[in-house]
Protein backbone atom coordinates (compact mmCIF):
# COMPACT_ATOMS: atom_id res chain seq x y z
CA UNK A 1 0.00 0.00 0.00
CA UNK A 2 1.24 3.46 -1.12
CA UNK A 3 1.72 5.56 2.48
CA UNK A 4 0.46 8.94 1.92
CA UNK A 5 2.22 10.33 5.07
CA UNK A 6 5.23 12.26 5.12
CA UNK A 7 8.41 10.51 6.01
CA UNK A 8 9.09 10.96 9.75
CA UNK A 9 12.72 9.48 8.71
CA UNK A 10 14.41 10.40 5.50
CA UNK A 11 17.79 8.45 4.41
CA UNK A 12 18.96 9.89 0.97
CA UNK A 13 21.84 7.86 -0.24
CA UNK A 14 24.02 7.56 3.26
CA UNK A 15 27.38 6.31 2.89
CA UNK A 16 30.13 5.97 5.19
CA UNK A 17 33.61 5.23 4.72
CA UNK A 18 36.52 4.05 7.59
CA UNK A 19 39.38 4.58 5.90
CA UNK A 20 39.54 3.09 2.21
CA UNK A 21 36.40 0.61 3.42
CA UNK A 22 33.29 1.31 1.95
CA UNK A 23 30.88 0.91 5.63
CA UNK A 24 27.41 2.07 4.31
CA UNK A 25 27.02 2.00 -0.11
CA UNK A 26 24.28 4.36 -0.52
CA UNK A 27 21.31 3.57 1.79
CA UNK A 28 17.81 5.11 0.79
CA UNK A 29 14.86 4.86 3.22
CA UNK A 30 11.75 6.52 3.74
CA UNK A 31 10.58 5.50 7.31
CA UNK A 32 6.71 6.91 8.37
CA UNK A 33 5.37 7.42 11.47
CA UNK A 34 3.86 4.01 13.52
CA UNK A 35 6.43 1.51 11.13
CA UNK A 36 8.51 -0.71 12.96
CA UNK A 37 11.70 -1.31 10.88
CA UNK A 38 13.21 -4.52 11.55
CA UNK A 39 16.97 -3.71 10.34
CA UNK A 40 18.74 -6.90 10.15
CA UNK A 41 22.13 -7.93 8.99
CA UNK A 42 24.57 -9.94 9.13
CA UNK A 43 27.81 -9.49 11.52
CA UNK A 44 30.02 -6.42 10.21
CA UNK A 45 27.07 -5.66 7.60
CA UNK A 46 26.66 -2.07 9.19
CA UNK A 47 23.57 -2.13 11.02
CA UNK A 48 25.27 -0.22 14.08
CA UNK A 49 26.82 2.49 11.75
CA UNK A 50 23.48 3.23 10.85
CA UNK A 51 22.38 3.24 13.75
CA UNK A 52 25.22 5.76 15.26
CA UNK A 53 24.62 8.45 12.34
CA UNK A 54 20.97 8.53 12.80
CA UNK A 55 21.64 8.89 16.17
CA UNK A 56 23.94 11.94 15.64
CA UNK A 57 27.12 9.56 17.61
CA UNK A 58 28.88 9.62 14.01
CA UNK A 59 28.31 12.67 12.07
CA UNK A 60 31.09 12.79 9.40
CA UNK A 61 29.27 10.85 7.19
CA UNK A 62 28.13 11.57 2.96
CA UNK A 63 24.78 12.20 1.53
CA UNK A 64 21.70 13.06 4.25
CA UNK A 65 19.21 11.97 6.89
CA UNK A 66 16.50 14.04 7.18
CA UNK A 67 14.10 13.32 10.78
CA UNK A 68 10.67 15.00 11.86
CA UNK A 69 11.82 17.48 8.41
CA UNK A 70 15.00 18.57 9.51
CA UNK A 71 18.35 17.47 8.38
CA UNK A 72 20.32 15.95 11.10
CA UNK A 73 23.15 18.03 10.20
CA UNK A 74 21.33 21.16 11.21
CA UNK A 75 20.43 20.32 14.51
CA UNK A 76 21.15 17.29 15.74
CA UNK A 77 20.82 18.42 19.30
CA UNK A 78 17.26 18.63 18.94
CA UNK A 79 16.89 16.03 17.61
CA UNK A 80 18.61 14.24 19.77
CA UNK A 81 16.17 15.39 22.43
CA UNK A 82 13.25 14.06 20.46
CA UNK A 83 14.48 10.42 19.72
CA UNK A 84 14.46 7.27 22.02
CA UNK A 85 18.02 5.70 21.60
CA UNK A 86 18.58 2.07 23.62
CA UNK A 87 22.20 0.92 22.99
CA UNK A 88 23.35 -2.40 21.97
CA UNK A 89 26.89 -2.47 24.43
CA UNK A 90 25.92 0.64 26.51
CA UNK A 91 27.68 1.39 29.79
CA UNK A 92 25.07 2.08 33.19
CA UNK A 93 26.50 4.19 35.79
CA UNK A 94 26.06 0.88 38.32
CA UNK A 95 27.12 2.87 40.80
CA UNK A 96 23.36 4.90 41.02
CA UNK A 97 20.04 3.24 41.71
CA UNK A 98 17.82 2.91 38.77
CA UNK A 99 16.12 5.85 39.97
CA UNK A 100 19.26 7.98 40.45
CA UNK A 101 20.31 6.85 36.82
CA UNK A 102 16.77 7.77 35.62
CA UNK A 103 16.61 11.09 37.11
CA UNK A 104 20.02 11.84 35.32
CA UNK A 105 18.82 10.77 31.86
CA UNK A 106 15.51 12.83 32.27
CA UNK A 107 17.40 15.44 33.05
CA UNK A 108 19.79 15.25 30.10
CA UNK A 109 16.51 15.43 28.12
CA UNK A 110 15.05 18.70 30.08
CA UNK A 111 12.26 16.85 31.60
CA UNK A 112 11.21 18.25 35.37
CA UNK A 113 12.28 16.16 38.24
CA UNK A 114 8.43 15.34 39.61
CA UNK A 115 7.93 13.94 36.20
CA UNK A 116 11.29 12.31 35.88
CA UNK A 117 10.27 10.38 39.64
CA UNK A 118 6.52 9.31 38.52
CA UNK A 119 7.50 7.98 35.35
CA UNK A 120 10.13 6.57 36.08
CA UNK A 121 8.87 4.53 39.30
CA UNK A 122 6.00 3.44 37.07
CA UNK A 123 7.97 2.03 34.53
CA UNK A 124 10.34 0.26 36.50
CA UNK A 125 6.90 -0.99 38.54
CA UNK A 126 5.85 -2.39 34.69
CA UNK A 127 9.09 -3.61 33.90
CA UNK A 128 8.83 -5.69 37.41
CA UNK A 129 11.86 -4.01 38.87
CA UNK A 130 9.51 -1.66 40.92
CA UNK A 131 10.87 -3.20 44.47
CA UNK A 132 14.49 -2.50 43.42
CA UNK A 133 14.53 1.21 42.17
CA UNK A 134 16.73 2.22 45.56
CA UNK A 135 19.50 -0.36 44.90
CA UNK A 136 22.50 0.26 43.63
CA UNK A 137 22.59 -1.03 40.48
CA UNK A 138 26.15 -3.12 40.59
CA UNK A 139 24.16 -5.84 42.33
CA UNK A 140 21.71 -6.10 39.20
CA UNK A 141 21.48 -9.19 37.12
CA UNK A 142 22.11 -8.66 33.07
CA UNK A 143 18.31 -8.60 32.70
CA UNK A 144 17.77 -5.59 35.24
CA UNK A 145 20.30 -3.11 33.59
CA UNK A 146 18.51 -3.99 30.16
CA UNK A 147 15.26 -3.27 31.23
CA UNK A 148 16.58 0.05 33.09
CA UNK A 149 18.54 1.19 29.77
CA UNK A 150 15.17 0.40 27.81
CA UNK A 151 13.36 2.66 30.55
CA UNK A 152 16.12 5.04 30.09
CA UNK A 153 15.38 5.20 26.39
CA UNK A 154 11.65 5.76 26.06
CA UNK A 155 11.61 8.16 30.12
CA UNK A 156 10.53 11.42 27.84
CA UNK A 157 8.30 9.55 25.65
CA UNK A 158 9.75 10.08 22.24
CA UNK A 159 8.00 9.99 19.04
CA UNK A 160 11.07 7.81 17.25
CA UNK A 161 12.60 5.19 19.20
CA UNK A 162 16.34 3.15 18.17
CA UNK A 163 16.64 0.06 19.98
CA UNK A 164 19.65 -2.15 19.06
CA UNK A 165 19.63 -5.76 19.89
CA UNK A 166 16.72 -4.29 23.03
CA UNK A 167 16.36 -7.82 24.23
CA UNK A 168 19.59 -8.96 25.09
CA UNK A 169 19.48 -10.96 28.10
CA UNK A 170 16.00 -10.65 28.95
CA UNK A 171 13.79 -13.00 30.54
CA UNK A 172 10.95 -15.13 28.08
CA UNK A 173 8.81 -13.09 30.04
CA UNK A 174 10.51 -9.71 29.31
CA UNK A 175 10.81 -10.67 25.56
CA UNK A 176 6.96 -11.29 25.09
CA UNK A 177 5.94 -7.84 27.05
CA UNK A 178 8.58 -5.67 25.06
CA UNK A 179 7.47 -6.86 21.83
CA UNK A 180 4.03 -6.69 23.06
CA UNK A 181 5.51 -2.96 24.00
CA UNK A 182 6.69 -2.31 20.21
CA UNK A 183 3.50 -3.01 18.91
CA UNK A 184 1.46 -1.19 21.45
CA UNK A 185 3.70 1.93 20.85
CA UNK A 186 3.54 2.16 17.24
CA UNK A 187 -0.02 1.29 17.20
CA UNK A 188 0.13 5.40 19.47
CA UNK A 189 1.82 6.84 16.39
CA UNK A 190 5.95 5.84 17.10
CA UNK A 191 7.80 5.02 15.16
CA UNK A 192 10.83 2.13 15.92
CA UNK A 193 13.67 1.66 14.47
CA UNK A 194 14.70 -2.29 15.43
CA UNK A 195 18.13 -4.00 14.70
CA UNK A 196 18.73 -7.39 16.05
CA UNK A 197 19.83 -11.09 15.14
CA UNK A 198 16.46 -12.83 16.87
CA UNK A 199 14.60 -13.67 13.20
CA UNK A 200 11.81 -15.02 14.97
CA UNK A 201 11.32 -11.72 16.98
CA UNK A 202 11.99 -9.33 13.62
CA UNK A 203 9.69 -11.64 12.14
CA UNK A 204 6.61 -10.85 13.99
CA UNK A 205 6.88 -7.53 15.22
CA UNK A 206 7.83 -5.33 12.31
CA UNK A 207 5.72 -3.85 9.40
CA UNK A 208 9.02 -3.68 7.15
CA UNK A 209 12.03 -5.59 7.16
CA UNK A 210 15.47 -4.15 5.98
CA UNK A 211 18.41 -6.90 5.00
CA UNK A 212 21.63 -5.05 4.73
CA UNK A 213 24.65 -6.93 3.34
CA UNK A 214 28.22 -5.45 3.20
CA UNK A 215 26.82 -1.91 3.54
CA UNK A 216 23.64 -2.24 0.72
CA UNK A 217 20.23 -2.87 1.90
CA UNK A 218 19.53 -6.37 -0.22
CA UNK A 219 16.08 -6.70 0.69
CA UNK A 220 12.84 -4.16 1.63
CA UNK A 221 9.41 -5.64 2.30
CA UNK A 222 7.02 -6.81 4.85
CA UNK A 223 7.65 -10.30 6.18
CA UNK A 224 4.82 -11.56 3.77
CA UNK A 225 6.50 -9.97 0.59
CA UNK A 226 10.20 -11.33 1.57
CA UNK A 227 8.25 -14.70 1.71
CA UNK A 228 6.87 -14.62 -2.05
CA UNK A 229 10.40 -15.49 -3.03
CA UNK A 230 9.72 -19.19 -1.23
CA UNK A 231 11.38 -18.97 1.79
CA UNK A 232 9.17 -19.54 4.80
CA UNK A 233 11.12 -18.58 7.86
CA UNK A 234 13.45 -14.98 8.17
CA UNK A 235 16.21 -17.50 9.09
CA UNK A 236 16.25 -19.04 5.49
CA UNK A 237 15.41 -15.55 3.82
CA UNK A 238 18.79 -13.97 5.58
CA UNK A 239 21.20 -17.45 4.94
CA UNK A 240 19.85 -17.05 1.19
CA UNK A 241 20.26 -13.64 0.79
CA UNK A 242 23.70 -13.39 2.68
CA UNK A 243 25.15 -16.11 0.71
CA UNK A 244 24.74 -19.16 3.03
CA UNK A 245 21.33 -20.95 1.16
CA UNK A 246 24.19 -24.21 0.51
CA UNK A 247 23.48 -24.79 4.26
CA UNK A 248 25.45 -23.28 7.24
CA UNK A 249 28.94 -26.04 6.75
CA UNK A 250 30.77 -23.22 9.15
CA UNK A 251 29.94 -25.42 12.50
CA UNK A 252 31.41 -28.38 10.82
CA UNK A 253 34.62 -26.41 9.58
CA UNK A 254 34.73 -25.13 13.29
CA UNK A 255 34.47 -28.68 13.80
CA UNK A 256 36.85 -29.54 12.15
CA UNK A 257 39.35 -27.18 12.78
CA UNK A 258 39.27 -29.26 16.34
CA UNK A 259 40.52 -32.18 14.86
N1 LIG B 1 35.39 2.84 14.24
C1 LIG B 1 35.59 2.01 13.22
N2 LIG B 1 36.74 2.02 12.52
C2 LIG B 1 36.94 1.20 11.47
N3 LIG B 1 36.03 0.30 11.03
C3 LIG B 1 34.87 0.24 11.70
C4 LIG B 1 34.58 1.07 12.81
N4 LIG B 1 33.33 0.78 13.26
C5 LIG B 1 32.87 -0.20 12.46
N5 LIG B 1 33.78 -0.52 11.52
C6 LIG B 1 33.62 -1.52 10.47
O1 LIG B 1 32.44 -1.22 9.78
C7 LIG B 1 31.78 -2.41 9.39
C8 LIG B 1 30.34 -2.37 9.88
O2 LIG B 1 30.33 -2.43 11.29
P1 LIG B 1 28.97 -2.31 12.13
O3 LIG B 1 29.35 -2.23 13.57
O4 LIG B 1 28.13 -1.22 11.57
O5 LIG B 1 28.32 -3.72 11.81
P2 LIG B 1 26.99 -4.40 12.41
O6 LIG B 1 26.13 -4.72 11.22
O7 LIG B 1 26.39 -3.55 13.46
O8 LIG B 1 27.58 -5.74 13.00
P3 LIG B 1 27.18 -6.61 14.32
O9 LIG B 1 25.99 -7.44 13.91
O10 LIG B 1 28.38 -7.48 14.49
O11 LIG B 1 26.94 -5.69 15.46
C9 LIG B 1 32.60 -3.57 9.95
O12 LIG B 1 33.42 -4.05 8.91
C10 LIG B 1 33.44 -2.93 11.02
O13 LIG B 1 34.69 -3.57 11.13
Amino acid sequence: MENTQQPIISIKNLRKNYGEKQVLKGINLDIYPGQVIGYIGPNGAGKSTTVKILTGLISEFEGDVFMYDQNIKDDIISIKSQIGYVPENAEIYDVLTPLEYLDFIGKLYGMEEDEIATRATKLLTAFGIGANADQRMDTFSKGMRQKVLLISGIIHNPKIIILDEPLSGLDANAVIMVKELISLMAKEGKTIFYCSHMMDVVEKVSDRILLINNGEIVANGTFEELKAGGDQTLEKIFAKLTGKEEGNKDAADVLSALN
